[in-house]
């Protein structure tokens, strides 16, 4: 019997254990925060699994939250942060492991585990540090191996996210599939087309983020799956390029912006593929400066105005995913050393230019402002207001 001692995380939540416990049920603490415990990784959400239905759940607290109540979880408010407490269950068929018809409430752990993904994440800890391990979750830890809790092709059928998910687990962890549960990916991978893309996009950002993600994205080639995710599919060649680069990317810019730069896409082609991949517009506007920057270091043409236009973090995204880093290393002292790092840097303003009768209120102020900010960006005219004004007296005269 393993046992391991009670991470910090945990302590909090710890009397919603022992409430739920004295009142006659089981609870444990279940899912990743367990497996990221017992490999020393961080831990983000504490997930409680009880054999208490919800109603009884609720009974037992003052204040609780209905988060999630069709599939069985319930929000514990009574201990500070909330902590999410859900009834034991299983799902019948082969449907979406979230679609709350096909749930159903049981009181037995072993039927809850039996339907998770991964034998790593179907492992359950106890109030006093004993972990049930019944699909052999622990050793394949030791193995390092991302197998599927019993028979792979239910455990896909049921969610085909979890493909997308053991991929990602692959690579986040740096762990091998498993022979079996990686047949099953290559022999149900179009069944990724039936679910959300905003779900494969979380999966396919932290596959790309993880340690290993070459490796990642190369068992999304071998088994298929890169056809039936947005896009991908029409790439094949510079998929398998970018498998056999190195990279190493920090954010979901960097994400976006190495395969889009590797496609080759102009900025209204980025627009077109991460809208179908259901992206977010700061990100797509981010990615598409961060490409056009990429495009000007691959044409050794990159200029003031570009550093300037495509700002701070994107020229750090762009350095990040160019591969050829003696093509990047000047470029954060080059954005440092530029005169203006953003519009309301520059001396001068439009009310300013108003008051000093240059000209009129009207459409002519913003061109007067735009030509005297990339100006001085471009190093071209000081920054300074006599000299801004001087500048722009002399633009509105050869207009
Ligand atoms: N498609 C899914 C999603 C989740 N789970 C189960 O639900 C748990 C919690 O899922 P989730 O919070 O989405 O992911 P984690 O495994 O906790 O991983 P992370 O926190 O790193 O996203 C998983 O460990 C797994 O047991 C599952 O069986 N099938």
């Amino acid at each position: 019997m393993r046992m391991v001692e009670i991470p910090k995380e945990f302590h909090e939540a710890l009397p919603i254990l022992q409430k739920i416990e004295s009142a006659g049920y089981e609870a444990y603490f279940v899912g990743g925060s367990v497996r990221d415990t017992i490999l020393k990784r961080p831990i983000h959400d504490v997930d409680i699994a009880t054999s208490a239905y919800p109603s009884e759940v609720k009974a037992l607290f003052k204040r609780t939250v209905d988060t999630g109540i069709e599939h069985g979880t319930v929000m514990i408010l009574d201990h500070g942060t909330g902590y999410e407490v859900t009834t034991f269950r299983t799902e019948s068929g082969y449907q979406d492991y979230r679609r709350p018809d096909k749930v159903t409430f049981v009181r037995s752990l072993k039927e809850d585990l039996k339907r998770r993904d991964f034998t790593i994440n179907a492992l359950a800890l106890a109030e006093n540090g004993q972990v049930t391990d019944l699909f052999g979750g622990l050793e394949d830890m030791k193995k390092r191996i991302i197998r599927a809790v019993g028979d792979p092709n239910e455990r896909f059928n049921e969610d085909a996210l979890r493909m997308m998910r053991a991929v990602r687990f692959a690579s986040q962890l740096d762990f091998k599939i498993e022979d079996e549960t990686l047949a099953g990916i290559s022999k149900h991978s179009e069944l990724l087309e039936k679910i959300a893309v905003e779900r494969s996009h979380t999966e396919f950002v932290k596959m790309m983020l993880g340690v290993d993600a070459e490796n990642g994205l190369n068992i999304m080639l071998e088994t298929n799956l890169y056809q039936h995710v947005p896009v991908l599919g029409q790439y094949l060649p510079q998929l398998q390029q970018i498998v056999a680069s190195k990279f190493e990317l920090t954010n979901e810019v960097q994400v976006w912006s190495l395969l889009a730069f590797r496609f080759g896409f102009s900025s209204k082609q980025i627009s077109t593929f991460l809208k179908k991949w259901k992206t977010a517009n700061k990100i797509i506007n981010d990615v598409i400066l961060t490409v056009e920057l990429l495009f000007a270091i691959q044409r050794n043409d990159v200029t003031n105005l570009t550093l300037y236009h495509v700002g701070c973090s994107n020229v750090d995204n762009a350095i990040a995913v160019m591969a050829d880093h003696s093509k990047t290393a000047n470029l954060p002292e080059r954005y440092n050393q530029l005169p203006i790092k953003n519009k309301k840097q520059l001396q001068i303003t439009g009310g300013v230019l108003i008051k000093k009768g240059v000209l009129k209120p009207s459409p002519q102020l913003g061109k007067v402002l735009d030509y005297l900010e990339q100006n001085v960006v471009a190093g071209k005219i000081a920054n300074h207001q006599d000299e801004l004004v001087k500048a722009a007296v002399n633009f509105l005269n050869e207009d």
